[in-house]
């Protein structure tokens, strides 16, 4: 964790819930405020969610974000959502880039960056995921895969404010495997360099998150790893239990 960044700690409930989920939203929100107020929560509902959950957390420390966003922000474009859209619905975020979008749906770099553009034009901050397969690590190809992620899918236009970057390990999400705890020190070292080479001072306050099976039982292991500024959690987002016991990894880490 790099003390000066306030720490993040991100849900992506993909693709679950209905209205019933806003309970769990309820539920964290009121574990959040037992917690000391020193690290940012945030909740990816899906888009159907995002109006009903960003009323529900108004009142909260939580805030709410998309999971995915067109690079346009209205027009022809059946079935897709523009981050003009999320944000009014009060969404303060939206994910892009996520290894199941790049996978499901063929989504390059590029456009990738063209929706991390859209994101930032809408007053949103862009979550803007990288990570290698399997196959690519196995290969020893992992720093060169994030480095083309970086260079290709993080516009000119990203700040310390409109931009986190979360690394995850496509063969860590959903799978119970993480990396050790070497391997993110030495990617997440080698982020931070990149973006403060490319960015300087607003590339140094990027905040830096993990993704990719984050559990109470190794939240403050991963978290207490230098350029480590939070996580982005997926199944474990879904119960409140479970994310709460991240969260309460969070407060020392942040004073650390
Ligand atoms: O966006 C979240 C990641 O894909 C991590 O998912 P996971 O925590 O279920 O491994």
């Amino acid at each position: 964790m790099t003390p000066a960044l306030r720490p993040l700690l991100a849900g992506n409930w993909k693709m679950n819930g209905t209205a019933s989920a806003l309970a769990t939203l309820d539920a964290i929100a009121e574990g959040i405020t037992r917690l000391p107020d020193v690290f940012d929560t945030l909740l990816c509902t899906p888009a159907t969610l995002v109006h009903r959950a960003a009323s529900a957390a108004k009142a909260s420390r939580i805030q709410i974000g998309g999971q995915d966003c067109h690079t346009g922000q209205a027009g022809a474009h059946t079935g897709d959502v523009s981050a003009d859209m999320l944000a009014d619905c009060g969404a303060h975020f939206v994910i892009v880039g996520h290894s199941e979008r790049r996978a499901d749906h063929a989504e390059t770099d590029g456009l990738v960056c063209r929706k991390a553009q859209a994101a930032i034009a809408s007053g949103l901050t862009a979550i803007i995921c990288i990570g290698e397969t399997g196959g690519e690590k196995a290969e020893g190809k992992t720093l060169a895969v994030v480095e083309r992620q970086l260079l290709k899918s993080v516009p000119d236009s990203a700040t310390a404010q409109n931009v986190v970057i979360a690394y995850e390990p496509v063969w860590a999400i959903g799978t119970g495997l993480t990396p050790t705890v070497e391997d993110v020190a030495s990617v997440h070292r080698f982020i931070r360099d990149h973006l403060a080479a490319r960015f300087g001072a607003e590339g140094a306050g990027m905040r830096l998150l993990y993704g990719g099976s984050v559990k109470g039982a190794n939240a403050h292991e991963l978290m207490a790893i230098d350029h480590v500024d939070g996580a982005l959690v997926g199944g474990a987002s879904l119960k409140a239990d479970d994310f709460l016991a991240i969260a309460r990894a969070f407060p020392a880490l942040a004073k650390a």
